[in-house]
């Protein structure tokens, strides 16, 4: 009955091959028109359900060890992902499609996906962080999805990604969460934040991780 069936999502070859290029040449990557409209459409209402049903953590409220660990570096909400929704899994099944292009384009040897919702609020953010700490040699290449219809500029919310981890200039490029895009970042290259938000923001960030026996071995051959 879904409108996102897991057999019907399948990644457009060019767009994705443009995006990985990218991604080779860049460090980052944008991309609009790859998630299927009724599929965004499915995770938000998820998303929101499970905000409804109090289901997410760290809300910024202080209660957790999660946030007191990282409040002041971000103001969100998350839910770790868990499979049990066909929305999940369809996005599941095409970012399995983005890290086949990822792996045949840059011999990272991406194996397995984590993935997580996050709900900011009004007034929400993440500082300026790496997503891979340097010597944890774990998260490798970052997705970000944005879920939100109608997102204009004054409302805020704005990625800001810079193109090295000592790069401290002006950012490279300041993206807007628009519903339906997709960002790509090496995760222990491309330092990144999000600009408070004026109006509730909704994500999915997600990473690839490498497997233990070639963690040590990241060479992307460029
Ligand atoms: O919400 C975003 O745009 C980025 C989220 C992020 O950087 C993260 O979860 O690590
Ligand atoms: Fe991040």
């Amino acid at each position: 009955m879904s409108a996102f069936a897991e057999d019907a999502a399948t990644l457009d070859d060019e767009a994705t091959s443009r995006l990985v290029d990218r991604l080779a040449t860049q460090g980052f990557a944008v991309a609009d028109g790859l998630l299927p409209p009724a599929l965004v459409a499915g995770l938000l209402s998820e998303l929101h359900g499970l905000e409804q049903a109090g289901l997410l953590s760290g809300a910024g409220v202080g209660r957790d060890a999660g946030l007191r660990r990282d409040g002041d570096i971000r103001r969100a909400a998350i839910r770790w992902f868990d499979g049990g929704t066909a929305a999940e899994r369809a996005f599941l099944a095409l970012a399995d499609g983005l890290k086949t292009a990822i792996n045949r384009r840059l011999f990272l040897g991406l194996f397995d996906f984590e993935c997580n919702f996050i709900a900011y609020p009004v007034g929400g953010f993440y500082g300026r962080h790496l997503d891979s700490l340097a010597g944890a040699k774990n998260r490798v290449v970052s997705l970000v999805a944005y879920l939100d219809p109608d997102w204009s500029a004054e409302d805020g919310g704005f990625l800001r990604v810079w193109s090295a981890p000592d790069d401290h200039g002006a950012p490279a490029e300041a993206i807007q969460p628009m519903a339906g895009r997709i960002v790509l970042m090496l995760s222990e290259e491309i330092p990144h934040e999000v600009l408070p938000a004026h109006r509730p923001r909704h994500a999915i960030a997600g990473w690839w991780r490498v497997n233990g026996s070639s963690a040590n071995r990241l060479d992307p051959a460029r």
